[in-house]
């Protein structure tokens, strides 16, 4: 079966992993606990084994102890399941190895003897520093072949040269076929179902174009700050922590055009159109149509947190932005003339993700003035939390005195009460499962993360050359008043329904 078969289902599982970085924090608080419930749905194939890659000093048994606790922090009680755990963590091995030397990776080779007839599936859960010397290193040991597939974490670079560095690196030991760039927002349950909403119902794929769409808007907020990461942070900021990455990969699902079929190559050069047609940044734009935040202390479910600049770690008068709201746009035919508002941001009240595709009004407006705002329609796509979609209608309001006045209500499609049953996977999970097949669909492809660099850089230049302090907000707020200000002046508002 090709990698990229319709159905998604039926191709084997049957690989080796080799995670290097197994003792750090993603591996021990997403891939572990992902690996755990693919085991769980019996997704793992029997032969299937996992060497564990780090530095610490300990032995199998050491190893396995940690799996074990992490598992059970990680994993809900009631989905811990004794004879799951121990079938899991019989298929753990564990080497030490300082993984920016040569020496060591004879014994991944000495691993790989006995799963010769499976692929190997490598994981860099690890700083994209070390990237290039790992996948060097595993070359000269002997222990690739040409089924070895390569998994790297974002972020890939810090600009469009660093990332063409990093990428380079990666690609000489391994053909763009066998690399899987993680972005983690592609594996979550709603972001698929964009696909099938878009492509699989005629209702929208007749409207989904500037004639019947008149805006649309994304909000990624999140509760946490910045998680004792300040090194990393500092460094990056919300737009190339989360804008470069997950929201405008959001944004090219919403925008791109219907791909031929559903291989991965179809589906990216899509994207790509999309990343390519997205409007530059002028300067006179910088002031009106970007804000950057920062958050100053507040107060986040009823607890004090403190500002970005008291955060762990924190040394400077950093003016790196932890919000960022903008309008953009898609520079083509089918979007010409329909702002695309962005804004994502940390220690915002709530944690949501979320798109609002807003419907343009009918041409001729016959019900009660007073009513006229209400009536457009409007999709809700939910990410996080309570995955879902929802259609915002408009119906007559019931009773004999209420004439034809208009009542918006939705048509709702909650995804844990509609399909009770089904247990809403992790991203992770899908991801690693896509990976064991060798499918690539939910993977970035180098061009899409050049593209998107490209479109950032001209704003992060911008930005510098102006040299702006961001914006405060109090933490536990929706951002600086300025992001506001910068949609109501269109006349428009955030979709303020949480
Ligand atoms: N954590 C997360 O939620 C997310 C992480 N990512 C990305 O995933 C990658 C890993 O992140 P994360 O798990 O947070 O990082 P961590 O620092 O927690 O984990 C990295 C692990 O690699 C080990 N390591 C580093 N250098 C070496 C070396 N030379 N030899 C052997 N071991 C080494 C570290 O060991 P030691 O502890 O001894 O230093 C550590 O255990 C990064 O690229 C990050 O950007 C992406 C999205 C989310
Ligand atoms: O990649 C990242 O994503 C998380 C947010 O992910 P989510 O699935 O919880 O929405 C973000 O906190 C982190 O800073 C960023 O690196």
């Amino acid at each position: 079966m090709s990698q990229t078969s319709r159905s998604g289902q039926a191709a084997s599982t049957e690989i080796d992993l080799a995670l290097f970085g197994a003792l750090g924090d993603l591996a021990q608080r997403k891939l572990f606990p992902a690996l755990y419930q693919l085991e769980r749905e019996g997704l793992l194939d029997a032969r299937t084994r996992l060497l564990g890659l780090a530095r610490q000093d300990t032995d199998l048994e050491g190893f396995k102890a940690k799996v074990e606790a992490t598992l059970t922090t990680y994993v809900k009680a009631e989905e811990l399941d004794r004879s799951v755990l121990a079938s899991f963590l019989a298929r753990l091995d564990y080497r030490r190895l300082d993984f920016a030397s040569e020496e060591g990776y004879a014994a991944i080779h000495t691993w790989r003897q006995e799963g010769l007839e499976r692929p190997m599936v490598v994981y860099l859960a690890v700083g994209a520093s070390l990237y290039g010397d790992i996948c060097a290193h595993l070359q000269a040991s002997g222990s690739l072949d040409a089924s070895s597939r390569v998994v790297v974490e974002k972020p890939i670079g810090y600009d469009l040269p660093s990332s063409c560095r990093v990428n380079d690196a990666i690609g000489a030991v391994f053909p763009e076929s066998s690399i899987y760039r993680i972005d983690h927002y592609l594996g979550k349950e709603t972001v698929q179902n964009l696909i099938a909403l878009r492509f699989a119902n005629p209702l929208f794929g007749t409207q989904w174009n500037q004639n019947n769409i008149s805006h649309v808007e994304i909000t990624v907020a999140e509760k946490v700050g910045i998680e004792g990461r300040w090194g990393y942070f500092d460094q990056a900021g919300q737009l190339r922590d989360m804008v470069q990455n997950h929201l405008l990969q959001l944004v090219c699902l919403i925008a791109m055009d219907p791909p031929a079929n559903l291989d991965a190559d179809a589906i990216r050069d899509e994207k790509v159109k999309v990343l390519k047609a997205l409007k530059p940044f002028t300067d006179n734009m910088l002031g009106r149509d970007v804000v950057r935040g920062q958050y100053t202390a507040g107060t986040i479910d009823g607890k004090s947190v403190p500002g970005y600049l008291d955060e762990e770690d924190a040394n400077t008068e950093s003016h790196t932005e932890t919000f960022v709201a903008m309008k953009t746009g898609v520079a083509n035919w089918r979007w010409a003339g329909v702002p695309f508002y962005l804004r994502t941001g940390k220690r915002m009240p709530e944690k949501l993700s979320q798109i609002i595709i807003h419907f343009r009004q009918q041409p001729h407006y016959i019900f009660d003035p007073d009513q006229r705002d209400l009536a457009a329609n409007k999709l809700v796509i939910r990410l996080q939390p309570e995955e879902g979609m929802a259609l915002e209608v408009l119906t007559k309001d019931s009773g004999l005195d209420k004439g034809m006045r208009l009542r918006r209500g939705p048509l709702h499609l909650d995804f844990s009460s509609a399909f009770p049953k089904t247990r809403i996977p992790d991203a992770y999970e899908r991801l690693l499962l896509e990976v064991m097949k060798g499918r690539q669909y939910l993977f970035v492809r180098r061009d899409e993360i050049e593209h998107a660099w490209h479109w950032c850089d001209s704003l992060i230049a911008a930005w510098q050359d102006r040299d702006e302090a961001p914006r405060r907000y109090p933490a536990g707020s929706w951002g600086p008043v300025a992001s506001i200000a910068m949609i109501t002046q269109d006349g428009r508002s955030w979709y303020e329904d949480y």
